[in-house]
């Protein structure tokens, strides 16, 4: 495990004492707090008088824990000792960190988020309700906490593959921000989670007199885009230079949103970004395993939705720091949806999925399905394919025939089923691997367990936005970035891929492990702060000095020396 760096809480003396500091999850330290400290912060009586270490609590937090028999209420309980004590919390996170991510994420914080009205306990964050738009920066002045490097906020409208949860939605930006400290090291007390209230759409929610969000249709339009620019205005006032996470809207805002305020504040939408990001770090690792160079993949993706767009734009970017031009790296993707492959014929394209039209010519001669269109097996039979990516939510679409077809002319072709969740798999990593004669290179958008083939043991990359995102906040914390580019998060998906064990072991995932992930996450805060600082949206340093800085700010659970 990690040694600790900047340890510790906020400072004790000149805060609360007594009661009150024991309700404090930011400088409560329970039983730890030694002889000394309960003399001074008048403690003596509140605390049973055998005094522990971070150590005989962390063990007695397991064991508790272990005492819960299904994953709500293991969820329940870690919830339940952040706010009691963030720095026991984080330690045993860190202990357990393999076991219990997704414990406090995904995927169990979907079902936090289902049932937020009714394990709620204690406030956390911020509610941003519609019915008080004239109070934002009020409700902003309320925080808990005054500092804020990282807020992540959602509208609770596209939470997870789950839909629309309305003000429970809130369970995410709390579970990422978990991620943020337990990763990242962005100290738990400069965290702010914040929910969007704009109402629900959920009729099950509407209808539960348990419902703890405002009771309301969703606000759209022009009003609900003036109100994203209130809160936006009041950010920008109450917290100047804070880094402000987008996650978990529906699609048609997600996009403008991002794009109206991404060259004005410190801001990335998680979804878009990250995801793109881990899925090209992922594939780059891929390609670094079979030797070829990136500029010499033929690229087919399964869905041409935004989430296979983002990936693709971030795809195409790396091609053209390879070498190619833009339109020999456009020419590089074959991008098949539902009606087919994308070509230039077709009327129904919007202008981020035009870039990857095919020309008539080269679609000319094909064969073509009933319908007239040039299927995946079609591409698949004329194109000697190196990357095949799923973004089609269509369960089982990369059927043996296909995978057969691309394996026969590529030594390790790479594929990567990246639907959500696994039934909507695009393939089993088995079946892949197996039909592959164990050559597949294969990430998944789903969780699977390692697969065996003739003796070895495949560990399955799951492309989750965990492995960018913490790391993104520690880079642009520690270097003072003040704007989150695609360069930078290409930095961060080239840092990331630079760390695949795959390269080093040919039995290694693609993907580092989450043992791994705090000094992963090091390594790619480097890579996007040198980034900032090369485009001037950060003040300049040596390499060396980026690195203390990085090093020194990514936070580790202790209690030092009052
Ligand atoms: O949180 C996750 O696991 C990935 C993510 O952002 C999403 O699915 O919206
Ligand atoms: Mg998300």
């Amino acid at each position: 495990m990690d040694t600790p760096r900047t340890p510790g809480s906020t400072r004790l003396d000149g805060g609360p004492r007594g009661a009150e500091l024991l309700d404090d999850p930011v400088r409560n330290r329970g039983t730890a707090f030694t002889e000394d400290e309960r003399a001074r912060l008048g403690l003596h009586g509140l605390l049973p008088p055998h005094v522990e270490g971070l150590d005989e609590q962390a063990a007695r937090a397991y064991e508790a824990y272990g005492l819960k028999d299904d994953d709500l209420e293991r969820h329940i309980y870690l919830r339940a000792l952040q706010d009691t004590n963030e720095v026991l919390f984080y330690r045993l996170l860190l202990d357990h960190i393999e076991e219990m991510t997704p414990i406090v994420y995904t995927p169990v914080v979907a079902k936090a988020c289902e049932r937020f009205s009714h394990i709620y306990r204690r406030p956390r964050g911020l509610f941003v309700s519609y019915p008080m738009r004239d109070a934002i920066p009020t409700l902003l002045a309320n925080r808990p906490n005054r500092e804020v490097d990282v807020i992540v906020v959602t509208d609770g409208e596209r939470i997870l593959g789950i839909g629309d949860q309305g003000a429970g939605g809130l369970g995410i930006p709390i579970g990422k921000l978990s991620l943020y400290t337990l990763i990242g090291g962005i100290r738990p007390e400069r965290t702010l989670p914040i929910v969007l209230d704009v109402g629900t759409n959920n009729a099950e929610r509407l209808e539960d007199p348990e419902y703890l969000g405002w009771r309301h249709e969703r606000i759209g339009g022009e009003d609900y885009f003036d109100f994203i620019d209130q809160f936006v205005g009041a950010v920008e006032r109450e917290l100047p230079g804070v880094c402000l996470q987008w996650e978990d809207f529906a699609t048609p805002h997600a996009r403008p949103i991002l794009e109206r305020y991404r060259d004005r504040l410190l801001t990335f939408n998680d979804d878009i970004q990250g995801t793109a990001a881990v899925a090209l770090g992922a594939l780059l690792g891929a390609i670094g395993v079979t030797g070829k160079r990136l500029r010499d993949q033929q690229i087919v993706f399964l869905g041409a939705g935004s989430a296979a767009v983002g990936v693709a734009d971030y795809l195409r970017a790396a091609l053209v720091q390879d070498g190619l031009s833009e339109a020999e790296a456009r020419g590089r993707f074959w991008m098949v949806d539902k009606d087919g492959l994308l070509h230039a014929g077709r009327p129904d394209l919007t202008p981020d999925q035009r870039v990857y039209a095919q020309p008539e010519d080269r679609v000319a001669g094909r064969p073509r399905t009933s319908r007239g269109a040039v299927g995946l097996a079609d591409v698949i039979g004329r194109v000697e394919a190196t990357v095949l990516i799923g973004l089609s939510t269509v369960g089982g679409a990369f059927a043996e025939p296909i995978v057969r077809e691309m394996a026969r002319k590529v030594d390790r072709p790479v594929i990567f089923p990246l639907s959500n969740p696994t039934a909507r798999s695009e393939a089993s990593p088995e079946d892949l691997i197996r039909w592959t004669g164990g050559r597949a290179l294969v990430a998944t958008g789903s969780p699977y367990p390692p697969v065996r083939h003739e003796g070895r043991t495949i560990p399955i990359a799951q492309c989750n936005n965990v492995f960018i995102f913490p790391a993104v906040g520690l880079g642009v914390v520690a270097t003072g970035a003040r704007r989150v580019t695609d360069a930078m998060m290409l930095a961060a998906a080239r840092a990331l891929g630079g760390q695949s064990p795959a390269l080093a072991d040919p039995n290694g995932s693609l993907l580092p492990a989450l043992r791994d992930i705090r000094a992963v996450a090091r390594a790619i805060a480097e890579a996007v702060g040198a980034e900032a600082q090369r485009a001037g949206l950060a003040p300049q340093t040596t390499p060396e000095e980026l690195r203390a800085r990085v090093a020194a700010a990514q936070w580790t659970p202790g209690y030092p020396q009052a």
